[in-house]
């Protein structure tokens, strides 16, 4: 038998010794506040660093060296010798941090499929709250992407007083119906026995800086270690379970995706169907008499194309036949087609806008892809040639919802997630090569407690600054339907 050639060799040993690095994914989830962030930056030895909500997720990749035997490292001095001459498993894990927020929560899912492990901090202070830990860890577990899944739950915020030791959360919990055939949920009172593991619930304090437990060794403390040494022992069965469940999701996703243009599309040839039965008599693009009036009367041309060009029929069309809910409310400041009605008849920049453009009855390019909406928006202006995006609400199921749908106008689109709180996710369509932020007019009322605050996003259409002046036009936008989930990272 001839020898392996040297880069065959190389990468056996690489993979025969565990040393090359293996990339594991464990999702760090639990109610807001609990102290996720908390417990990853202490990974990360920066426990220093103060935390707030998080409002979607952060992710952390961490080198970890894993002992040969984590579960008899502690006590067995003979082990300890044996597995220091052994070289440590070198894993690679990335820790996805997402908020726990309940209006977050529904984007929990959209990462089982990924996810190795999971693990699960509780606030165990907080005794009021922990049937509402107990319901959503027992939903995540529910779920069959995540069913049986290595599950490692830190019983935090130990220092509070009243906290709940792990024994008693082992009793609220509730999730022993949970445990797989022939693997066990152990408490820290009893050291875990690494192949019948399966949960483990470990108290700590998270938020307390230790100089004498840098990341590693807190990870090792809190049983972190041995999860991860679980994880490994799985893989084989663990590993093509996570690729069938990512490649069953993004088929899923990209139905949802094509559907969503369908609709739009159907939306889109309904809208101009519409616009020709109203555009009565002959086609505007060929009247020379239209022409003429245009050329001759500026006030005319301002009230008159404005009944035609779509503006005002967008607006009638959105409400009555919007596939998705289209909320054209007044919060929507300068996104309705209400505000641009108003706006063209009464604001000085129309004239001038219109006496510019002969674009705006005579719409110059891809008329039939692209509905053309042509009002500028005096107050967003960056340029004064620039005609702004209008905007419009629309709702979809969560963030992820519509952080990176395809943009359904053929084009790059700007999406901006609206929060409570105010601040915005500058999140940009995968169709987006290049693209010109709007600036985003702030919603002026508050949301209303039927719209979820991760329901509501505002699209931008595109503006391209160095293409001429009718491609950059805004565009009239179309509806967009609650779209594929992602995994974009989101600030927090
Ligand atoms: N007393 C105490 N406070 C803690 C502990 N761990 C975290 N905290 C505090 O709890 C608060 C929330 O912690 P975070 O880590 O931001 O919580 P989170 O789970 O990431 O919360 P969301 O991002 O809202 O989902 C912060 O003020 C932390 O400093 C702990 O062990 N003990
Ligand atoms: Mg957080």
């Amino acid at each position: 038998m001839s020898p392996p050639c040297q880069g065959c060799f190389t990468f056996l040993k690489l993979t025969r010794l565990g040393r090359r690095p293996r990339r594991l994914v464990v999702l760090v989830l639990g109610l807001d506040g609990a102290g996720k962030t908390s417990v990853l930056l202490r990974l990360q030895g920066d426990p220093n660093q103060a935390t707030k909500t998080s409002w979607g997720f952060t992710t952390a990749t961490v080198p970890f060296d894993l002992p040969k035997n984590v579960r008899e490292s502690a006590d067995d001095d003979q082990n300890k010798k044996r597995s220091k001459k052994q070289k440590p498993d070198r894993v690679t894990v990335t820790l996805y941090d997402i908020g726990g927020d309940v209006k977050i929560r529904p984007i929990w899912k959209n990462y089982y499929a990924e996810a190795h492990a999971c693990i699960y901090v509780i606030d165990s202070g907080n005794r009021e709250r922990i049937s509402e830990a107990s319901e959503a860890l027992n939903e995540v577990y529910q779920d069959p992407r995540m069913k049986g899944k290595p599950l490692l739950i830190l019983a935090n915020k130990q220092d509070a007083t009243n906290a709940l030791t792990p024994a008693e959360l082992f009793e609220t919990l509730k999730i022993q119906h949970l445990v797989p055939e022939n693997k066990t949920l152990v408490t820290d009172t009893v050291n875990p026995d690494i192949d019948g593991w399966w949960a483990s619930i470990k108290p700590c304090i998270a938020n307390v800086p230790d100089p004498d437990l840098d990341g590693s060794a807190f990870a090792s403390e809190m049983h972190i270690l041995p999860l991860f040494r679980v994880i490994l022992n799985s893989l084989s069965t663990l590993e093509p379970r996570c690729r069938k469940d990512v490649e069953e999701q993004q088929e899923e996703w990209d139905k949802d995706r094509m559907e969503q243009r369908k609709r739009v599309d159907d939306y889109r040839q309904e809208q101009e169907k519409k616009e020709k039965a109203k555009t009565k008599g002959p086609d505007i693009v060929g009247s020379k008499e239209l022409h003429k009036e245009v050329e001759t009367s500026p006030v005319g041309f301002n009230d008159e194309p404005d009944q035609k060009n779509g503006a005002t029929e967008v607006k009638g069309e959105s409400k009555s036949t919007a596939p998705t809910a289209i909320n054209d409310g007044p919060q929507q400041k300068g996104t309705s087609s209400e505000a641009v009605t108003e706006h063209s008849a009464s604001h000085p920049a129309t004239t001038l806008f219109g006496a510019k453009s002969k674009n705006r009855i005579y719409p110059v390019s891809d008329s039939t892809e692209h509905h053309v909406q042509e009002t500028p928006s005096e107050t967003s202006a960056k340029r004064s040639n620039t005609v702004h995006p209008e905007a419009i609400l629309v709702e979809s199921a969560s963030t992820a919802g519509i952080q990176h749908p395809p943009s359904p106008f053929g084009v790059p689109v700007t999406i901006e997630n609206i929060h409570t709180d105010g601040h915005a996710d500058g999140e940009q369509s995968p169709q987006a090569p290049r693209f010109t932020l709007g600036s985003v007019p702030p919603i002026s009322s508050p949301l209303t407690s039927s719209e979820s605050t991760f329901g509501r996003a505002r699209i931008l259409a595109p503006l391209d600054e160095s293409a001429p002046m009718h491609t950059a036009k805004p565009r009239v936008l179309a509806p967009l339907a609650t779209t594929a989930p992602t995994s974009g990272a989101l600030r927090s």
